[in-house]
């Protein structure tokens, strides 16, 4: 059997620098999978590729036995930076991305979507709001809602939650939980927190340093979900995995300034 997700052999290259080379990766359908590794080592860059956003420069990205060569309403796509229309208002920026991606909803499922997400990540009030008038954390929230919103079939995400406070994020990592399991989502997420890596994900994949990074290591969480925070930081199961990202990350990867 394919997998849903599969990354062959993918390569990239800005002009002389080569930032991934025979990147890997078979993701299964429903699979929460985190992508960590040193900064700048190009897991922004193959988020993108998948995203259809970037071609690569040699290789291809089967998703759902189709080839990925541009961006498609089964892939929404979270970035570091907000990334939301200023000109628009909160409803809207999320009123306009399920209507582009879902154009057979109803006026009613509409506008019931748009305000189960608004509410969801706790931004109904501020409906009316345009971005400039929200903080930091707000806005990267109406990104989020966005994308959930969708429903797509795989979301991908880079770094949603670095610019929320530790209260926020942690409520909006376990929203995301429960639209992944309800859903049945399947998503592949950039992070450098490695708490939050465990927590979310079925597996990790840690990438070697660039130039010419590609996979090092796939590391599988077999903590049994649904999960809790403060169970899991007492498990063996956390301890180990977490010893081990450090392991790779301060000393096998270490980065040589
Ligand atoms: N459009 C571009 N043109 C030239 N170089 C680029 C471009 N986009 C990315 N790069 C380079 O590719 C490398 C990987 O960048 P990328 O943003 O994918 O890394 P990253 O692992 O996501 O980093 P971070 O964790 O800091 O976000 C970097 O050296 C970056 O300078």
């Amino acid at each position: 059997m394919r997998a849903f997700l599969e990354v062959f052999k993918v390569s990239k290259s800005f002009g002389n620098y080569q930032v991934l080379k025979d990147v890997n990766l078979l993701v299964n359908r429903g699979e929460f999978v985190a992508l960590v590794g040193h900064s700048g080592c190009g897991k922004s860059t193959l988020l993108s590729i998948v995203a259809g956003l970037l071609p690569p420069t040699s290789g291809s990205v089967i998703l759902d036995g189709r080839e990925v060569n541009a961006p498609g309403p089964d892939r929404a796509m979270v970035f570091q930076n907000y990334s939301l229309l200023p000109w628009l208002s909160v409803w809207d920026n999320v009123e306009v991305a399920v209507r582009s991606a879902l154009p057979n909803l109803s006026e009613k499922e509409l506008k019931d979507r748009v305000a189960y997400y608004l509410s969801l990540v706790g931004l109904y009030e501020h409906r009316y709001k345009k971005p400039p008038q929200l903080s930091g954390g707000m806005r990267q929230r109406v990104a989020l809602a966005r994308a959930f919103a969708v429903e797509p079939k795989l979301l991908l995400m880079d770094e949603p939650f670095g610019a929320l406070d530790a209260l926020t994020k942690a409520v909006i990592q376990e929203e995301l939980l429960k639209i992944w399991e309800d859903k049945r989502l399947t998503c592949l997420m950039v992070t450098h927190d490695i708490e939050e890596a465990i927590y979310l994900s079925d597996r990790i994949v840690v990438m070697s340093n660039g130039p010419a990074a590609t996979v090092f290591d796939i590391l599988e969480v077999k903590l049994p979900r649904p999960r809790n925070r403060l169970e899991m930081v007492k498990t063996a199961e956390y301890a180990q995995l977490k010893e081990k990202l450090l392991y790779y990350l301060t000393n096998v990867l270490r980065k040589v300034a």
